[in-house]
């Protein structure tokens, strides 16, 4: 029997999203009364909603986008680590724990205190994680708040640095039940062609 662990936030009507951004939407636009055969939704979010992929076109003209992304990096084994209580996480924090080897690092921060409300301060990264993270291969950061930078960021240290270290940025996954340890990770981007980013679902399993 495989266990799994779905880490996805729900996406219905209500669910928080960035301040002044497009709210989440579904709708059958076409019922089956209408259509006469099937009822057909229609979806309207902004792509930073709930758990998501960003693309480094989403703070970077130039970046690539969610098709140009390695799809590899997406699925294969993670470990989740749980750093609680800090305002930032930078590699003086994360020097405390085991990372050789590790591909894909899920921080566990327990920082998104109210799911239902969009969070008014979360841990960040500081801009150290990145080239501390690559010097141990990490090539994918999984957080369970909205951004890897403050909320009032402009500048985007954090998407920055780890962008030019070439870790990909995994955003809003929900670990509160996630026990640390190693799993495998399936998160796999929609194939958005012009997109900045792209909702996924997420899901861990334990290995075996
Ligand atoms: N949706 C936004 C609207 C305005 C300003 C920032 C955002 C973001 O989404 C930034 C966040 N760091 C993100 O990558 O998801
Ligand atoms: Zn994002
Ligand atoms: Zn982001």
């Amino acid at each position: 029997m495989t266990t799994m662990f779905d880490i996805s936030r729900l996406l219905a009507t209500g669910v928080p999203t960035w301040p002044g951004d497009t709210p989440f939407s579904y709708e059958v636009s076409w019922t089956k009364e209408q259509s006469g055969s099937v009822n057909v939704g229609k979806l309207t979010m902004s792509i930073h909603t709930g758990t998501h992929i960003d693309a480094p076109f989403h703070f970077d003209n130039e970046g690539r986008k969610v098709m140009e992304l390695d799809l590899e990096l997406y699925i294969g084994p993670a470990r989740v680590i749980e750093i609680s209580g800090k305002s930032s996480i930078g590699a003086e924090e994360l020097k405390a724990f085991e990372l050789d080897g590790i591909t894909r690092l899920l921080i566990r921060t327990n920082s998104w205190t109210n799911p239902n409300e969009f969070p008014t301060e979360i841990t960040y990264l500081r801009d150290d994680a990145g080239p501390y993270l690559a010097e141990k291969g990490i090539r994918l950061i999984g957080v369970d708040v909205p951004s890897v930078d403050p909320l009032d960021s402009k500048v985007l240290a954090a998407h920055h640095t780890l962008h030019a270290n070439d870790i990909h940025i995994l955003e809003g996954i929900d670990l509160a039940k996630i026990a640390p340890g190693d799993y495998e990770l399936i998160a796999l981007p929609l194939p958005l062609v012009e997109a900045d980013g792209s909702p996924v679902r997420a899901i861990l399993r334990p290995l075996t």
